[in-house]
């Protein structure tokens, strides 16, 4: 018998950003491994034309909920949506149901953030730092609590090259920029943001930061847990392999190199490509659930997600192993032919950008425009370009992190509970995990059919400007 799968049994668990990326694998595997758990409460904050019960359904009828669906076929009735914003005071929640939340919470999931590199500080403020202070103070206030697990990024240190399972103070307070907040405007906040900052390259990590001091000054006698993914990648197994659902981190980069329109970037093949797969991710999350509210550590443990100093891959490797599967799964309509150039000198990087970026998009615009359609390639190559600009900081530098809990945590596990809530990413695969990956894009994200394939290839081979466009 699973200690975890049995631990989750006649629990109620709270979960922010349960409609993310993260938050739908862990509603999926816990539902599968503990069917008998009494109910998932999900703040969700509404939508403009969806209810909340159709973004629940939404979310329960997709393909990556089809094995869950058998084993738990009252799955509608364990989860529980409640009317929420993050961004609110009280979270908006209604009187009714804060009460329920309060008397009847055991396990905390707090996943919701803004993960935009290019967030305004002070929204990134309110949502990765003041919304976890106020889940906090919710969570204070709940009698049967056992575990407050708290999903932080392994890059929220990226400032730092080593970096160890501990809490790096911020040069200044979290409570100090939270307050300020409330009397800066804009144009105070855009002029500061670049000091608070430092050497932390986006709002994003630098929130992300903050977060995790408020949790560490906040967590009173809370029993808590900091979990540190990095890059979060496609389902490595479970409950199939190369399921992703957003163009965040390398998904995007995968859709624009596989259609073709990415052919360079500025990126150091040696550098460790430190991805970690998502359901990896979820594997580790609901083994701290456990272990913190079992084990009740005296101090609160962080547990480094990560894969470079355990199994490392580099970006070259990783990218070699993306354009080898395109050759054999490409994907439809491309602009050109998929091909990549790592380049790390900056004149080679504006020559690619004018040759192989810019100037096939003007020229495929003014054929657009001659055939009486509407250009979009210019502006759709100059988003790339600026989302490239973003991931370059991540593509071009190598960090390490320490995972003693993580370490610690695996040998914990009974033999069974190391096979079920599997995060050992030493057995991790890369040229397998990778194929399956841009798979998964192809058919998960595009959604194109793999019957498509042959004609995909014929398109590559026979047209002439997709074949030898520079
Ligand atoms: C398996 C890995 C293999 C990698 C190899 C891939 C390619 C291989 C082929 C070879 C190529 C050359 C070699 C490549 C070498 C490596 C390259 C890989 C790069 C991987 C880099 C990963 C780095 C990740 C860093 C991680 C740091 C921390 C991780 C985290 O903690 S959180 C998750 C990370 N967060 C994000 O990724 C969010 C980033 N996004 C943003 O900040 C914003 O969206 C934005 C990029 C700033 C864009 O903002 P905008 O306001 O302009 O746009 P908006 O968001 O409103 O969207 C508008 C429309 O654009 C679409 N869109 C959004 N993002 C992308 C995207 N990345 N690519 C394409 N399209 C995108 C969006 O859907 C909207 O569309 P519409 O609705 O139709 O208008
Ligand atoms: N993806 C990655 O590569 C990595 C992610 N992480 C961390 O993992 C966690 C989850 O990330 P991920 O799943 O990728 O993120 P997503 O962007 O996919 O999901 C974010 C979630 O937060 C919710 N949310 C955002 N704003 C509000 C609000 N005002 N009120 C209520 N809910 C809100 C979103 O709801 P809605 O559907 O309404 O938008 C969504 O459910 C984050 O803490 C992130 O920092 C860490 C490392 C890497």
């Amino acid at each position: 018998m699973s200690m975890i799968a049995a631990f989750y049994g006649g629990k109620s668990i709270l979960i922010t950003g349960a409609t993310g990326f993260l938050g739908k694998v862990l509603i999926e595997k816990l539902c599968r491994t503990s069917p008998d758990l009494k109910v998932i409460y999900i703040l969700v904050r509404p939508k403009a034309g969806h209810t909340l019960q159709q973004r629940v359904s939404q979310i329960i009828n997709t393909k990556l909920f089809e094995k869950v669906r058998e084993v738990c076929p009252n799955l509608h009735e364990k989860i529980r949506a409640i009317s929420a914003d993050l961004n609110q005071n009280d979270f908006a929640i209604s009187k009714e149901d804060m009460q329920e939340l309060l008397s009847c919470t055991n396990i905390i999931f707090h996943c919701a953030a803004t993960v935009r590199f290019d967030d305004h500080l002070r929204h990134a403020v309110q949502l990765n730092v003041t919304a976890t202070q106020q889940l906090l103070f919710m969570a204070s206030q709940m009698p049967k609590l056992e575990a407050f697990i708290h999903i932080s990024t392994a890059f929220s240190n990226c400032n730092l090259k080593h970096i160890d399972e501990v809490i790096y103070p911020c040069s200044v307070e979290p409570k100090k920029i939270i307050d300020s907040m409330e009397w800066w405007d804009d144009a105070i906040v855009d002029e500061i943001a670049p000091k608070l900052m430092g050497d932390w390259p986006n709002t994003y990590t630098y929130t992300k930061a903050l977060g995790e001091m408020v949790v560490q000054q906040e967590s009173g006698n809370l029993n808590i847990a900091i979990i540190r993914p990095s890059i979060v990648g496609a389902t490595w197994q479970e409950p199939f392999p190369g399921w992703v659902d957003n163009l965040n981190g390398p998904n995007g980069m995968i859709v624009a190199a596989g259609r073709g329109f990415l052919r360079a970037i500025r990126a150091s093949p040696l550098a460790v490509a430190d991805l970690i797969p998502v359901d990896t991710v979820i594997n580790l999350t609901l083994a701290v659930g456990w272990y913190t509210a079992v084990h009740r550590p005296k101090s609160t443990l962080i547990y480094h997600c990560t894969s470079g100093n355990l199994n490392p891959c580099n970006w070259g490797k990783m990218g070699c192993q993306v354009l080898s599967t395109f050759e054999k799964i490409p994907f439809e309509k491309a602009f050109r032919r998929p091909h990549a150039d790592f380049t790390a000198n900056t004149i080679t990087v504006h020559y690619w950008n004018a040759v192989s970026h810019r100037a096939p998009a003007m020229i495929y615009d003014i054929y657009l425009w001659l055939t009486g359609r509407k250009p979009r390639m210019t502006k759709l190559m100059n988003r790339l370009l600026r989302t490239i600009s973003m991931l370059e900081y991540f593509i071009n530098r190598s960090w390490e992190w320490s995972t003693y809990n993580t370490e610690m945590l695996m040998s914990e596990l009974s033999p069974e509970d190391q096979r079920i809530f599997n995060f050992d990413v030493r057995q991790l695969n890369w040229l397998e995990y990778i194929e399956n990956y841009v798979l998964g894009v192809k058919k998960y994200l595009l959604k194109e059919d793999m019957a498509g394939i042959p004609e995909a290839k014929q398109h590559l081979r026979r047209s002439f400007p997709v074949y030898y466009a520079p």
